[in-house]
């Protein structure tokens, strides 16, 4: 048996191979490196480079590898690209997410991890949101992302498949043990980008907003450490092949944090003033996001390892700097 992970050169495919090696699975990861990087893969994994839309090369890996499980991650994920290219997004998360479960259905495979966003709620008319709250997103991305968990619904339904959809909050931080982090040079995440202000790698940090009706005005997010999200993967996978039902779960810690908030943990941690400057809002940006995150202890037994901004900001500026040293190098 193994597993195998789309997307997993990417930023937290990586960190749930590293999960999924460090609980003994046998792994396979199948990424094109369109974001994702070669050299985040690890030597314990087998690679394939390709497309998740290519029915064959997906039909093929899975019987050469006995794969009961996938671990889809593979996607497009920058909202406003998806504003301006929308079919682009429909074609990489929706239209190659259909191939890839095709395959996966025609393999027998059993069951799929699908990485789902909170994106899906758009602006949530409650804080935490829970998961049972009417779907209405409100970009292209977030709705590429609701016709998937919809195709996963209908097929556990008609093939007996059983799949388990994470519904991601903000994802930050990097591998406690410096295998892995986010790596995408362009990345508009708000803590990388406010590590790289304190690394001197960008000039200054946009605020975007500060008018919101939350606790000072700027954005409120619920931010989840990425080793602590691939362990809730790595649960959810136990979950399904003891037996256990289809789950949709929200993936945050029920914590909300502000931009400005962040940014004042960005300077302490990295003793570094950067220099901030306040924009006008981004557009499409909810006032606040927070987790109703009960139901995912609850029917996993997920224990957060780093629920602390302090660490995962460490985390980050640790990462950004072996970046900047390899770069160097
Ligand atoms: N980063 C976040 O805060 C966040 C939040 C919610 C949900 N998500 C979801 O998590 C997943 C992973 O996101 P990430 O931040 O690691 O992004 P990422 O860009 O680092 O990783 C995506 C990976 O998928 C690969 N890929 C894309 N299209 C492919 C295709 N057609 N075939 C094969 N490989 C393909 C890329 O090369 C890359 O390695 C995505 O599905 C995203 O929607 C991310
Ligand atoms: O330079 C920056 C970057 C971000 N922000 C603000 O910081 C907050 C967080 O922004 P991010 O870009 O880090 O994350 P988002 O909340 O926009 O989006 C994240 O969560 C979404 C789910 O709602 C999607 O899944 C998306 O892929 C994922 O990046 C937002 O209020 C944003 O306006 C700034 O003020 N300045």
């Amino acid at each position: 048996m193994a597993v195998l992970v789309t997307g997993g050169a990417g930023y937290i495919g990586s960190h749930m191979v590293l999960e999924l090696l460090d609980a003994g699975e046998s792994v396979v990861v199948l990424d094109d490196l369109s974001t994702g990087f070669r050299r985040a893969v690890p030597a314990q994994a087998q690679f394939v480079q390709g497309d998740m839309g290519d029915g064959a090369l997906v039909a093929r890996t899975i019987a050469e590898h006995g794969i009961d499980a996938i671990a889809h991650f593979a996607a497009r994920i920058v909202v406003p690209e998806s504003v301006s290219d929308p079919l682009g997004y429909y074609l990489n998360n929706t239209v190659k997410s259909r191939a890839l479960l095709e395959a996966a259905v025609k393999g027998g495979v059993r069951h799929v991890i699908f990485s789902s966003t909170a994106a899906v709620y758009g602006e949530p008319s409650v804080n935490p949101v829970p998961e049972d709250l009417p779907l209405e997103p409100i970009n292209p991305y977030g709705r590429s992302k609701m016709m998937t968990e919809w195709m996963l619904q209908d097929s556990a339904r008609a093939y007996g498949l059983t799949y388990v959809a994470l519904r991601y909050f903000n994802v930050a931080g990097a591998d406690p043990k410096g295998r892995s982090g986010q790596s995408t040079p362009q990345a508009t995440h708000l803590i990388k980008v406010a590590c790289q202000a304190a690394l001197g790698q960008r000039p200054y940090l946009d605020v975007f907003g500060t008018d919101y009706p939350t606790k000072d005005g700027s954005c409120v997010r619920d931010y989840i450490q990425v080793s602590d999200l691939a362990r809730a993967h790595v649960l959810a996978l136990d979950h399904l092949r003891k037996g256990g039902d289809s789950l949709t779960l929200n993936c945050g810690y029920g914590q909300g944090y502000s931009v400005l908030e962040v940014i004042d943990v960005v300077k302490r941690v990295s003793g570094v003033d950067f220099e901030v400057r306040l924009c006008p809002r981004r557009p499409g940006d909810p006032a606040a996001l927070i987790a109703g995150a009960d139901r995912v202890r609850e029917v996993l037994g997920w224990q957060p390892r780093y629920q602390n901004l302090e660490r995962i900001v460490e985390q980050a500026l640790a990462w950004e700097r072996s970046l900047a040293e390899s770069e160097a190098a």
